[in-house]
């Protein structure tokens, strides 16, 4: 087998052991790293929350003794600087490991290259960009954050094969199959908010929770100009999980406290056109609260006014082998639309799964 081979072998291990805490380690990355000595794993380790150590400390200390002479496989730059916990690149040199084989460098552009410097300072032999594409894709959420202090936006949207989200008379129950419809659950586990508009609310009265064995509920996060929402609505009187409401400039003070008490937080935002929440600030404010990640579960309006506004990283697109047709069923991306064709959103690196009897397209809307 060849070194390279070898090298994508472990980290591919790493990256499987990095990928499994998505959704806990949010703000920070996930990362995973193996420890080799002479063709056996003595070592594997995955960053599990934030404040606790990172995935190349538990590995070393799996490892004890073993990690002398070593190679380290790690998805991304050992840490060079005192975060939550001291620099990972020193604790590497300390143990006397041999080799450093890295997927991805630091994306933070203020601590990018430093711990390698550390490394071959050392004397230690470095080898990075193995299986780098895919270490930086499974952590497109903390690039996006890292950077814009925003969290990365996943529209989900569930249609028929002709592109409605209900029928004419609204009935949305169910388009996809209960297989597709767990997928979307496993995505709820995986992030840190959860985002409605108050129609579907209204609509539909959600939980929003995430029914999985082990599941971990999501924020709920409540788009709401003017605090129509219903006070027994189940997002304010289940208890399964915060209730954020976010709220235009024109709401009704009596029924914000009146939200407050029952334990929901309200955040007013000022749009200065229009009564609509700011989205903008509202990402400002959910990105100050370290909520790094957000998928939006619609409807079409609130759709519409991510994309409108250039404001969604990817979007989910779950397709059910079925025709409800009907001119005034809603298709689920409302707003007014483009009216020239050449100003189509387009969406990049397409991939389509099957998920039972339902097609999953995912893209990205490329935006910088
Ligand atoms: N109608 C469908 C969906 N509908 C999605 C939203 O309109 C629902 O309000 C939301 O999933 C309800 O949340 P819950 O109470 O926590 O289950 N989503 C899907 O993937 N397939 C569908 O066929």
């Amino acid at each position: 087998m060849s070194t390279q081979t070898t090298h994508e072998k472990y980290m591919h291990l790493a990256l499987e052991n990095a990928r499994s805490a998505k959704g806990q380690t949010e703000p920070n990355p996930l990362v995973g790293s193996v420890i080799v000595n002479n063709g056996r794993i003595v070592g594997i380790g995955a960053h599990l929350k934030p404040g606790e150590p990172h995935a190349e400390i538990h590995a070393l200390r799996m490892a004890g003794e073993h990690a002398r002479g070593a190679t380290i496989y790690v998805t991304l730059e050992p840490c060079s600087h005192h975060g939550r916990t001291g620099p990972c690149a020193e604790a590497i040199v300390k143990a006397g490991i041999r080799r450093v084989v890295i997927a991805a460098l630091d994306p933070n552009p203020l601590v990018s290259g430093r711990g390698v410097q550390i490394l071959k300072d050392a004397g230690i032999e470095v080898i990075v960009g193995v299986c780098e594409q895919e270490s930086i894709r499974m952590n497109e959420v903390f690039n996006r954050y890292i950077v814009s202090k925003r969290p990365f936006i996943t529209i989900k949207s569930a249609v028929t094969l002709d592109g409605k989200i209900a029928t004419r008379t609204s009935e949305s129950k169910w388009i996809t199959s209960v297989a597709a419809r767990e997928d979307v659950h496993r995505l709820r586990h995986e992030h840190v908010g959860i985002l409605v508009g108050v129609q579907t609310v209204i609509h539909d009265n959600p939980q929003l929770t995430t029914r999985l064995p082990e599941g971990r509920n999501p924020i709920r996060i409540i788009l709401d100009s003017k605090l129509r929402i219903p006070l027994d609505a189940r997002v304010i009187t289940d208890g399964e999980a915060p209730t954020w409401i976010f709220t235009g400039r024109a709401y009704d003070e009596a029924k914000r406290s009146q939200l407050e008490q029952l334990g929901v937080k309200v955040y007013p935002t000022q749009d200065a056109n229009t009564d609509r929440v700011n989205l903008p600030q509202m990402l400002d404010i959910l990105g100050a609260a370290e909520v790094s990640s957000v998928f939006v579960e619609g409807g079409a309006e609130v759709n519409a006014s991510f994309v409108q506004q250039d404001l969604a990283d990817k979007l989910v697109l779950y397709i059910a082998p079925k025709l409800v047709g009907g001119r005034a069923a809603p298709g689920f991306l409302g707003g007014e639309g483009v009216s020239a064709m050449s100003d189509a959103v387009g969406l990049q690196d397409l991939n389509v799964t099957q998920v039972g009897v339902d097609l999953k397209v995912e893209g990205y809307f490329g935006r910088e």
